[in-house]
């Protein structure tokens, strides 16, 4: 092991990098707070200030990806549809097989100019996680509870309000609705099989009518849709925890682009479109398995330099404070304070494994992985 490879996985930089997150990404909210008002008064203005914001914290992940894990990306696409990347709205459609996945994709987008903007189809629960889910509250992100009766209103209103959004902007949409396991792969092939289905290997069965209604509510304002496939060579399958230890991987992202008028309007053959879809993506996913690499012509879209500066950023402001609190804390000689803000710095730590463990798939939701009363009608 080199000495730059120990130095990422010694636990004090790994403290360090959770502490500037923590910090900043608090302070951010708190900013993005204080844009309430302007809401009000220049909507447009209000939501161009929080992307910018919400860069300040998604950006950090980033960072921590290509500049501290040193994590490379390439991207397989054809070269006439790679200008017109970041440059429009698009609907991404994602697997959802990896913990970092949604990192990954955060990295194209802060390579093509769309982080502070990037927008998901996410679940509920993430909107109560600190400094993410409260930025997301403020970038206008869509949630939904995965309850279609409630979905089909609260998502639509939701898409509605972006079709005036003053930025590009990427939507992604994780179909599957939830990341794969053993177990939730082999009840969803039992829906297939139910509904006359062909069975995917690598991907569960998409759950169609959130597309649906995303293609439905952005049809004129996005587009085209992304179908992108991840994958990472030698099989691995990285978690936040490896990207904190400092451990590099290599990311292949397979990108068709597929206009959106190609899309059917109506929502079964909408639905019939994305089951054909998620046909062709297992497909190119076997493709990987065999060969370790997807077809057509491939690019690295270089990391940009301003992730790592906007860390520094955070970094040089806010260490320096908490190197005279550490200092003022041992000259004050006092039990109580020390032992308090032990108990504090405890606490942080809790809560910022508390967030990881979002990410594991290990600790994830029991969504589709219960048996469903099957309807052969
Ligand atoms: C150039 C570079 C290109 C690309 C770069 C890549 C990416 C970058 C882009 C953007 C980045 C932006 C942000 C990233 C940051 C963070 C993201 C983090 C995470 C968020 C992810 C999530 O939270 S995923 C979970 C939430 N999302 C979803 O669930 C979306 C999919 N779900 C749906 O669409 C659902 O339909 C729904 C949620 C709208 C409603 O849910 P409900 O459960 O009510 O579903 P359905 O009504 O669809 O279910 C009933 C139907 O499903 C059938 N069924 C039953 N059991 C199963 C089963 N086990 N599997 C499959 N199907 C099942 C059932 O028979 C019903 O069938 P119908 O025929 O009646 O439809
Ligand atoms: C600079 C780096 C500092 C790192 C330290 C702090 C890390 C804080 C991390 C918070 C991350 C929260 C973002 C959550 C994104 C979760 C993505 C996800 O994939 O969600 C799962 C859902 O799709 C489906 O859920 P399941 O039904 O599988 O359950």
């Amino acid at each position: 092991m080199g000495l730059l490879q120990l130095l990422k996985s010694q636990f004090l930089c790994q403290l360090i990098i959770c502490y500037v997150f923590l910090v900043s990404g608090l302070i951010v909210n708190l900013l993005q707070l204080c844009t309430s008002p302007l809401w009000l008064v220049n909507k447009q203005l209000a939501r161009r200030v929080n992307v910018k914001l919400g860069y300040c914290i998604s950006s950090q992940m980033v960072a921590a990806l290509e500049w501290w894990s040193g994590t490379e990306c390439t991207l397989y696409t054809d070269p006439q549809s790679y200008p017109l990347y970041g440059n429009e709205n698009a609907i991404v459609v994602l697997n959802h097989s990896f913990e970092i996945d949604f990192l990954c994709g955060w990295t194209f987008c802060e390579r093509f100019g769309v982080l502070g903007s990037s927008k998901v189809l996410a679940k509920e629960q993430l909107s109560y996680v600190p400094i993410i889910g409260w930025m997301w509250y403020f970038l206008e992100i869509v949630f939904c509870k995965r309850k279609w009766e409630e979905d089909r209103r609260t998502v639509a209103k939701s898409l509605q309000k972006l079709r005036d959004y003053p930025v590009n902007y990427w939507f992604l949409l994780f179909c599957e609705g939830t990341r794969f396991t053993q177990k939730k792969h082999e009840i969803s092939m039992q829906v297939a099989e139910s509904k006359g289905l062909p069975k995917l290997k690598h991907h569960l069965l998409p759950r169609t009518k959130g597309f649906w209604i995303t293609v439905q509510n952005l049809r004129g304002t996005a587009a085209a849709v992304y179908d992108s496939n991840l994958n990472f060579r030698d099989k691995a399958a990285p978690t936040l925890l490896d990207i904190l230890n400092g451990k590099k991987f290599h990311a292949d992202l397979y990108v068709r682009r597929i206009p959106l008028e190609s899309i059917p309007e109506d929502e079964a053959e909408c639905g019939a479109w994305l089951q054909r879809l998620y046909q062709e993506k297992d497909t190119f996913q076997e493709h990987y398995a065999k060969t370790g690499r997807f077809p057509g012509p491939t690019v690295s879209p270089p990391r940009r330099p301003w992730t790592l500066i906007n860390w520094l950023f955070w970094a040089c402001l806010l260490l320096y404070p908490l190197g005279l609190l550490f200092a003022q804390l041992l000259s004050s000689g006092s039990m109580l304070t020390i032992v308090f803000s032990v108990a504090l710095c405890f606490a942080a730590s809790l809560g910022v494994r508390w967030m990881i463990g979002q990410t594991e798939i290990n600790r994830g939701s029991s969504y589709g992985d219960k048996e469903v009363p099957l309807n052969n009608n």
